[in-house]
């Protein structure tokens, strides 16, 4: 058992920890807000981000990241991904003096903006590497309500040092928390950062009317594109059809727990991305991977219809329709059936 650092407390930030602390790992979650520390430390629950669920007492929970990540031999970061760059800014001179360098794990789904770096590059790129051992990204098919309820979940722990990656999997296992290693980074990261996409579009043609024909479209089509940028961008096209990839696109494709799903149904009443914001107090990647991904598309020369058009609905003054955008998807010129390069 070791001392767990759990950055960001927020609804996956809180489920994870309360899986450690179950698995009885010294659990500390650190969280901004004083009211929401102060309530899981003495209410043992978060209900802002986590209604109805008890936290085991033994979790603790502080504001202060130095008491947070002192002696952690494992420190957990899941803040949204552009706040991730300032968390590690804060992070790294805290772990100058440790006597044991942790390993650094990230659970968090998105691309940098501007940047368009991965999480762990984002990382990578601030933490003095030699106070840390290795960074792990944990992601995969995981509804923080439904781990909270301990129903069976499983996820992918992958980083390019298998030995770390088996360490986090040891850490997370048990009854219910199963975690698969892969070692395969690039494609997990960029499997649980481009399927918000093609979730905020699922969201859209439910909230249309749509039925499950063309939601099966969408996810088949949406992977394919997932699938052409990931191995443009060095990924392993078989990560795609695993936990990180297709499984993940299709819990959050389907989900009413998605936020993804949730904002593309309000995009379907008709709001802008401004006002989906504000309506959604919870994280949306996926309308902020939408521009990063469109770029890299660009950038790439690949085909990306699906989020081509959730940009220029989301980000052009273009007066794109939904349902015009899906005209002018079914009526491209036909194609043949798959091949990563079509
Ligand atoms: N929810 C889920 O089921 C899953 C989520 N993820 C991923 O985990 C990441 C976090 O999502 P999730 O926990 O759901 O998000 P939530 O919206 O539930 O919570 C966000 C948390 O991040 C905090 N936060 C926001 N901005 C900052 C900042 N600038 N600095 C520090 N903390 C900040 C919020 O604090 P405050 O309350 O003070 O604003 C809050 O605690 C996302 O990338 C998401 O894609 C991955 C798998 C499952
Ligand atoms: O990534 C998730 C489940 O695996 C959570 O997705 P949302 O952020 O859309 O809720």
């Amino acid at each position: 058992m070791m001392k767990i650092a759990v950055i960001g407390s927020g609804s996956w930030g809180t489920a994870l920890a309360k899986v450690l602390s179950e698995n009885k790992h010294d659990t500390v979650l650190w969280g901004r807000k004083q009211t929401i520390i102060d309530e899981i430390n003495q209410t043992h629950t978060n209900e802002k981000y986590l209604p109805n669920v008890s936290l085991p007492k033994k979790i603790k929970a502080t504001t202060s990241l130095s008491e947070a990540v002192s002696k952690a031999a494992m420190i957990i970061l899941v803040v949204p991904t552009n706040a991730m760059r300032q968390m590690a800014q804060e992070l790294n001179p805290l772990l100058e003096d440790q006597a044991q360098a942790p390993v650094i794990v990230h659970a968090s789904k998105g691309l940098e903006m501007n940047t368009q770096l991965r999480i762990s590059e984002v990382l990578t790129e601030v933490l003095n590497k030699d106070n840390y051992q290795d960074i792990v990204v944990l992601s995969g098919p995981s509804h923080a309500e439904e781990v909270a309820r301990q129903d069976v979940t499983t996820l992918t722990a992958a980083s390019e040092n298998l030995e770390v990656a088996q360490v986090v999997q040891q850490a997370f296992m048990n009854r219910y928390f199963r975690v698969y290693t892969n070692t395969d980074v690039i494609g997990v990261e960029l499997g649980g950062a481009l399927k918000n996409i093609i979730a905020v579009g699922a969201g859209i043609i439910s909230g249309l009317g749509y039925g499950d024909n063309a939601k099966a479209a969408l996810i088949t089509r949406g992977l394919a594109e997932i699938s052409r940028l990931g191995t443009a961008r060095g990924a392993d096209p078989l990560t795609f059809i695993g936990l990180s990839g297709v499984g993940d696109l299709i819990v959050t494709c389907t989900s009413p727990h998605s936020r993804n799903f949730q904002a593309g149904t309000l995009i379907a009443k008709g709001y802008s991305r401004a006002e989906v914001s504000e309506k959604m107090f919870m994280v949306v990647e996926g309308i902020l991977t939408v521009k990063v991904a469109y770029e890299l598309a660009k950038e790439y020369g690949i085909d990306m219809p699906i989020t081509e058009m959730l940009y220029l609905a989301l980000y052009t003054d273009k007066k794109i329709s939904v349902e015009d955008a899906i005209e002018s998807l079914m009526l491209r010129e036909g194609k043949q059936e798959e091949s990563l390069d079509k």
